[in-house]
């Protein structure tokens, strides 16, 4: 068997201790992060899964003990608390937390060894459990409800499967379409469409093409979405937004794997793999008469659900790293969280899951020097600058206008969560779409003009 080498955190402000233990561990073979402060500590055990923390209760910025209780996610081994100065009350403080032990320093070589086998049979079971890359496609998580996903997402990938992706909004739908795709292996392209978004009278010649002269406007024979993704991925966003017309249309296209373009009477067969996505729960699609049920079957073929933010908080200092990469990477900056804001983003609750994550990370990056901190609660950095609770309407305004104001200016408001402001306006998500769709081509017409 493969011996794995165990990761150990070593932390501790004197460096002849650290020095000494490090020196020793890696001499029998395991990796080692070292870190001197709290904040050092917190930020190592966000970037490594360790097998085994040895943490010295004074550090120069915090107490270890509270370092072990921030730290302690289920990814990690076990914590073992340090200290040179022993007293009761931090050995009850220690029986408390999820550490396995309280040792008194300088620790003996055999007490160093027992526990480097520790670390061992803890790397050895990770292993085993299959430490896999905490990543699929772009889709970032360590939790054990990402790991069931990426597992789910890389088994159907290669297959010819319909899939269906439902979840809230926000929980990554499109990045995990996006897998499915990056992982089949095929050679054609990734056609993203937001059903919701293309005006249904304009969805079946965008969907299935056209053939020049089949209606008023069709100038040229056209391509749809089916043929411009042969042999590869058509992603289905919103595909309870259809209309039912349509949907019959497209399981009939599913079924034979032909399409015929609007104003033909020619099929052409297609070699296109459906991703579909939505953020209802599709069995009430259907008994709210959104989807046909002979769709919902077809579709079922492979449901994959995305677990919710809040259902997998673990992830949250991985994802929010992730994000703030990104921007740093974007704006050449070296911008940090602060471990106060790491706890804050771990307790929200987050309605609008990844991405209003993002939202906060992005406002908080803009407003930090170094250092990024987060309000209490994070909601509140969706404060809008200038407020956003209140649009201007005046006598001599159009019903419409002020319709086309609130419903713009809410949207603005819940950072353009369709969902959100639907729920707020009383209205459907398809109307949302629909007016949405109306508006972008009144404008385009005004441009023309
Ligand atoms: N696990 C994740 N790791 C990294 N980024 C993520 C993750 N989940 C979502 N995101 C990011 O969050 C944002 C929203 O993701 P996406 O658009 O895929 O969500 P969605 O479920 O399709 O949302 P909607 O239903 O509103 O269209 C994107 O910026 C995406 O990159």
């Amino acid at each position: 068997m493969t011996s794995i080498a165990p990761t150990i955190l070593l932390v501790d402000d004197d460096p002849g201790c650290l020095q000494a233990t490090s020196a020793h561990a890696k001499l029998k073979g395991c990796k080692v992060i070292t870190a001197t402060s709290f904040a050092a500590a917190s930020d190592a055990a966000m970037a490594h899964t360790y097998d085994l923390a040895l943490v010295d209760i004074s550090l120069p910025d915090g107490n270890g003990l509270d370092l072990i209780e921030r730290i302690a996610l289920s990814r990690h081994g076990q914590a073992i608390v340090l200290t040179g100065y022993p007293t009761v009350d931090s050995a009850i403080r220690t029986v408390r937390l999820p550490a396995a032990d309280y040792l008194v320093k300088p620790i003996r070589g055999e007490q160093l060894e027992e526990l480097l086998d520790r670390a061992r049979a803890s790397a050895a079971l990770r292993h085993a459990e299959g430490a896999r890359e905490p990543r699929c496609g772009a889709l970032i998580g360590h939790s054990r409800a990402m790991r069931a996903l990426f597992d789910k997402i890389e088994r159907v990938a290669p297959m010819d499967i319909t899939v269906l992706i439902h979840g809230e909004s926000g929980t990554g739908k499109e990045l995990a379409a996006r897998a499915v795709h990056e992982l089949s292996g095929r050679k054609g392209r990734f056609v993203a469409v937001n059903c919701g978004a293309v005006a249904p009278e304009l969805l079946p010649s965008e969907m299935f093409g056209h053939e020049r002269g089949s209606f008023t406007g069709a100038v040229r024979d056209h391509a749809g979405y089916f043929e411009q993704a042969e042999g590869g991925t058509l992603f289905l966003d919103e595909f309870t937004e259809m209309p039912l017309a349509l949907q019959t249309h497209l399981l009939r296209v599913l079924e034979e794997r032909r399409v015929t373009r609007v104003g033909s009477h020619k099929s052409q067969p297609v070699d296109v793999r459906v991703v579909a996505a939505c953020n209802r729960v599709p069995a009430e699609a259907v008994d709210q008469g959104l989807l046909r049920q002979d769709l919902y079957y077809r579709l079922m073929d492979f449901p994959i659900r995305m677990p919710a933010l809040r259902e997998h908080p673990e992830d949250i200092p991985y994802i929010a790293a992730h994000l703030l990469d990104q921007l740093n990477e974007r704006y050449e900056t070296a911008r940090q969280f602060s471990a106060e804001a790491v706890a804050r983003l771990m307790a929200h609750h987050w309605p609008g899951n990844v991405r209003e994550l993002r939202h906060v990370i992005q406002r908080a990056f803009v407003l930090a020097e170094e250092t990024i901190e987060v309000p209490a609660s994070p909601e509140a950095m969706e404060a809008p600058l200038r407020d956003k609770t209140r649009f201007d309407m005046h006598v001599g305004m159009s019903l419409e206008e002020m319709e086309k104001r609130a419903l713009l200016g809410t949207l603005e408001y819940f950072n353009h969560d369709k969902a959100r402001t639907a729920d707020v306006l009383g209205i459907s998500l398809k109307t949302i779409y629909n007016k949405l769709a109306r508006y972008a081509s009144s404008d385009e017409l005004a441009h023309k003009q």
